[in-house]
Parts: structure tokens; sequence; C-alpha cells
């Protein structure tokens, strides 16, 4: 018998019921197994996305599940949150409610027997995936955040405005802190294979670097500001990973990938190209960055480190 694709989504606002529904919708998973603290929320998502199943181009299950319960998945997916507390626009503010409740369910999750991949998308994202990773004992890779892979959807997106050119045909990636923290390494954007650098006698591939760089950063909060949420971006993303998870596909992409020495650093997570397949992230990217850009990235990689180590003072005083 074939084997049933099994994804769990912890947290369902906003953003983890999109995940849930973009997971049917493209036929991603086989079976969606659905966790939340609220319960009324978890009945009332449940109900309305096997409602959506059966008009659904693939076949799809829904069912609710306790943290123990989603010891089978494939895939956890996490989306926990408190996005009120955004209002502040910065991610790092949500992090007192997130890494308190993560530290509360991963042992409870674990406890259920779940040995496959966890894709962490809650906020602070990079500081999160850190803390299910030391959390879970999971080997290294088998937990990424979605990290810089939407910001990387942004950048991609503002170059496609400009040049014109279809969004498959850019090759750009953001890099560093899912947050204020984030950088573009300029010198490796390419299309279709030709460097920006051989392509500036055209005005279309000029472009204002600080400009694009706040559209890219700012871009959530642009979608913030008149929905109190991001959501379809995101889920999208989260999808997207756990498809090339569930498919082997070994595709490039960025992600919060755990960093063990690659550009020079060690023991975080940042957003980095990555090769995702079964096991996770299973390479790092390592590009060929610029002095200037190496400098940049690695001021990034400083402002998750002192983040890290908030939230380790967070959860140890939970314990
Ligand atoms: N990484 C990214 O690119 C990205 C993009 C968008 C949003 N986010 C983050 O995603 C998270 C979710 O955002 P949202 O808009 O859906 O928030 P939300 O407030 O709408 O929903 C959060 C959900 O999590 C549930 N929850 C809280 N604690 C829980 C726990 N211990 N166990 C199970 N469920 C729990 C709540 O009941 C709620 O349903 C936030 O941290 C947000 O900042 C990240």
């Amino acid at each position: 018998m074939p084997k049933k694709r099994i994804v769990g989504v912890v947290g369902l606002g906003h953003v983890g019921a999109h995940v849930a529904y973009t997971l049917g919708v493209t036929g991603t998973a086989d079976l969606v197994k659905l966790c939340d603290i609220n319960e009324k929320k978890l009945v009332s998502e449940h109900q309305d996305l096997m409602d959506a199943a059966m008009f659904m181009p693939h076949h799809v299950k829904y069912a609710m599940a306790s943290y123990e319960e989603l010891g089978d998945c494939d895939i956890i997916i996490n989306a926990i949150g408190k996005i009120d507390l955004l209002v502040t626009h910065n991610r790092d503010t949500e992090m007192n409610f997130t890494v308190a409740q993560v530290a509360d369910f991963i042992p409870k999750i674990m406890k259920g027997g779940f040995k496959g991949i966890f894709i962490n998308i809650t906020n602070p994202c990079d500081v999160v995936s850190d803390l299910i990773s030391k959390l879970s004992g999971l080997p290294a890779g088998h937990v990424f955040g979605t990290g810089t892979g939407l910001d990387t959807s942004r950048l991609v997106s503002a170059i496609s405005q400009q040049t014109g050119l279809d969004h498959k045909s850019i090759t750009a990636y953001m890099m560093g802190e899912h947050g204020n923290a984030q950088m573009v390494p300029w010198s490796v954007i390419q299309f279709g294979g030709k460097r920006l650098e051989e392509l500036k006698d055209d005005s279309r591939f000029v472009f204002d670097h600080d400009a694009i760089k706040e559209k890219t950063i700012k871009g959530g909060w642009v979608t913030y500001v008149g929905k109190g949420c991001t959501e379809y971006g995101i889920a999208y993303t989260a999808t997207t990973l756990a498809g090339y998870v569930l498919r082997d596909e070994k595709h490039i992409m960025a992600t919060s990938a755990p960093l063990r020495g690659e550009y020079g650093e060690d023991g975080i997570f940042a957003g980095v190209p990555a090769v995702v397949g079964e096991n996770g992230v299973e390479k790092v990217v390592e590009l060929s960055l610029t002095d200037t850009e190496k400098k940049e990235f690695k001021t990034c990689c400083t402002a998750i480190r002192e983040n890290i180590k908030k939230a380790e003072s967070i959860w140890k005083k939970a314990e």
C-alpha cells in the first residue's frame, strides 16, 4: 500500500489555517493533522477545512490531534503565535509568548514518538527554529525555519516588477534574520545565468539597493497594516518547503538553516540558501559573497545570536 503523506500543523491562526488549506489545495499532503490550544478554534477550522475537501483537486483528509498524536507525522509545521503582539512592528516582541509556548509543547510532541522533519514559521523565526532543534534533539537539519524564504519572494517580486522578467527567471536571495537584520547579496543575483554586473548598461537592471532592501524588509508590514496578519505568502512558503521534503526534491531555497561553520558562523540558525530534501536542510549553500556582503551577513548573525541568548533565558526560567 502506498504510504500516506502526513503533515501536522500546530497553531491554527491566520497562518496555520492557511497552511492547512494550502497543503490540501496543492495535494502536498494526504492527511493534515490539526492542533491548537484553543479547542473552539480547532473544531471550527477542522469543520471548515473538511467542508472544502470535497472540492479540492486531490484527495485529502483533515483530523484533529493532540500534541502526542502528531507522533506519526512526516512533517510538523509550527505556526503558533499571538499576532496581536506585533503591533510594535518588531517580530522580537512576540518572543516572550512564543518561546514559553514552544518550550512547553515540544517535549509533549516528542513524547508521541515524532521522528520526522520540523518546519518552523513562528517568530522570531530563526530563534524559535534554534529552540525547537535544541528541545527536540532531532538530527541537524531535520529542524529548519521558513526564515528568509518569504523575504526572498518579496525581493524577487520587487526585481520582477522593475525588470519585467518572470519571478522564476530570477535567482536572488534575502539572507540573515527573518526580521530587520536582513541583507541582499547583490553580487550573486542572476537572470538566466547572466550576472547583474553584465547587465548594467540596461536601465531595467540598475537597482536602487537601499530602496529595494527597504521595500523587501517592510513588505510584511504593508500586508500586516491592512489585515492584522500575513497569510497567503507564508502559507505557500511553508507548503512549498514541505513538498520539497516529501518529494525529496533537493531544491535550493532560502530557509532558516543551522550553520555549522558555513559563512564563518557556528551554532545559530540564519536565513541562507540551502538544499532541501527528505532529510530537511541537507546542505547549506555557501555563496561567494563580496567582503562587504560578508560583513553585512555577520552583522545580521550577531543580531540573531543576541536574540537566541534572550530566548534561552526565557525558556530556562520556564523550566
Ligand atoms: N516566518 C514567517 O515568515 C512568518 C510570516 C507570518 C507570520 N509568522 C508568525 O507566525 C505565527 C502565527 O501567526 P498568526 O497570524 O497565525 O497568529 P494568530 O495569533 O492568528 O494565531 C496563532 C494561533 O496559535 C495558537 N496557539 C498559541 N499557543 C499555542 C500552543 N501552545 N499550542 C497550540 N496552538 C497555540 C492560537 O490559539 C492561535 O490559533 C506568529 O508567530 C507570526 O509572527 C511568521
